[in-house]
């Protein structure tokens, strides 16, 4: 396919907004509604913990986050990597098939949504906008940074002896199994520095990967990516791949990503996707969030709409949030509700 993009690859986000009327539901953390269900991910793999422990935790978030208004739930491989798995003892040949798997739930989820859809046998409040919902599957690619579970993963420094070829060859296995996984699109999630995009972006090219690609990067500063690169910068790389449908900033305090939009909006014209975190600052190496005492009174949900006027056009949660959040943005983006009742974050 050479550097000729087929058509639909990249128009897809493009006709998928068409679809939504504009603006789309991104899902919310994902890890933390497995807590919410009891799983304990306390561990190297995180949530892809569940991959192999509790398949039907798995399902069940999807399905949460669904009947919550989602219209691109995001698989749960996000530290699922080969690498990780090998680590726990497990084969390649099984590391590749749970990867298969995340993607494989996520579609599951989808088709029983829609039979629920279809029976009426539906009991949540969205229920009258549910059956014309369309869903798109994002499997999730996490940073190396992720698979350390160091706490570089908010960092964003690897150390000189980390080139692009390393994290090349790091990722390459995992976006190559991915692709094939029959997902409508990959979201690289969390990127924490500029190094991981220009990786990310030649893999596209140089595997020929024929499925569409959003960037997410993450910021403590509303100006940077943790490792000190501009967002700016590392938007640039994001916006000439031509394999990159949509670019965006997630796990990031609400309070920066009005500046953030604005900053991607100078660099891109690709669509803008932005799903915060609750505000809270994730300690990596003692695996906590800690409150940073600056969270809003109110949840970012009444920012929404402000974001959709500066430029952005899909939208959803992060770590420590819930379907609840999802379902006020939900609201506020069918212009049901100005503006969004408080929302609780995670306790
Ligand atoms: N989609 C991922 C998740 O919620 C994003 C994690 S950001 C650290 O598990
Ligand atoms: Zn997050």
């Amino acid at each position: 396919m050479g550097s000729l993009v087929k058509e639909e690859t990249s128009s897809l986000m493009t006709k998928f907004l068409e679809k939504c009327g504009g603006y789309a539901v991104v899902d919310g953390g994902f890890a933390t509604e497995l807590q919410r269900h009891g799983a304990d991910i306390n561990d190297p793999l995180w949530s892809a913990k569940c991959l192999i422990t509790s398949p039907h935790l798995v399902t069940k978030v999807h399905l949460d986050y669904l009947e919550s208004g989602a219209n691109i739930i995001i698989t749960a491989s996000y530290q699922a990597t080969i690498q990780g798995f090998v680590a726990k003892g497990l084969s390649v040949g099984e590391a590749e098939s749970l990867l298969r798997r995340s993607v494989e739930i996520a579609y599951e989820a989808r088709e029983i949504f829609y039979n629920r859809c279809t029976k009426g046998s539906w009991d949540f409040d969205y229920a009258g906008k549910a059956s014309g919902q369309p869903v798109l599957v994002a499997a999730s690619v996490g940073s190396y940074g992720a698979y350390l579970a160091d706490g570089s993963e908010y960092s964003g420094i690897y150390g000189d002896s980390v080139s692009k070829e390393t994290l090349k060859d790091f990722h390459r296995r995992r976006v190559q199994i991915l692709e094939k996984s029959g997902a409508d699109l990959i979201a690289f999630e969390a990127i924490p520095n500029k190094l991981e995009a220009e990786a990310y972006a030649d893999l596209l090219e140089e595997e020929e990967i024929d499925i569409p690609a959003w960037f997410s990067f993450t910021s403590k500063d509303g100006v940077s990516v943790p490792r000190g690169d501009s967002v700016v910068e590392c938007a640039k790389v994001a916006d000439s791949c031509k394999k990159v449908v949509a670019i965006g900033i997630n796990c990031t305090s609400p309070r920066f990503i009005h500046d953030l939009i604005i900053s991607l909006r100078q660099v891109t014209r690709k669509p803008i996707v932005v799903y915060p975190n609750s505000g809270e600052v994730y300690d990596g190496l003692n695996k906590k969030w800690i409150k940073s005492g600056e969270e809003s009174e109110e949840d970012f949900v009444s920012y929404v709409s402000k974001w959709r006027d500066e430029g952005a056009s899909l939208f959803g949660g992060c770590c420590r949030t819930t379907p609840n959040t999802i379902r006020a943005i939900a609201k506020v983006l069918s212009g049901e509700c100005p503006a969004a009742s408080k929302i609780k974050f995670e306790q």
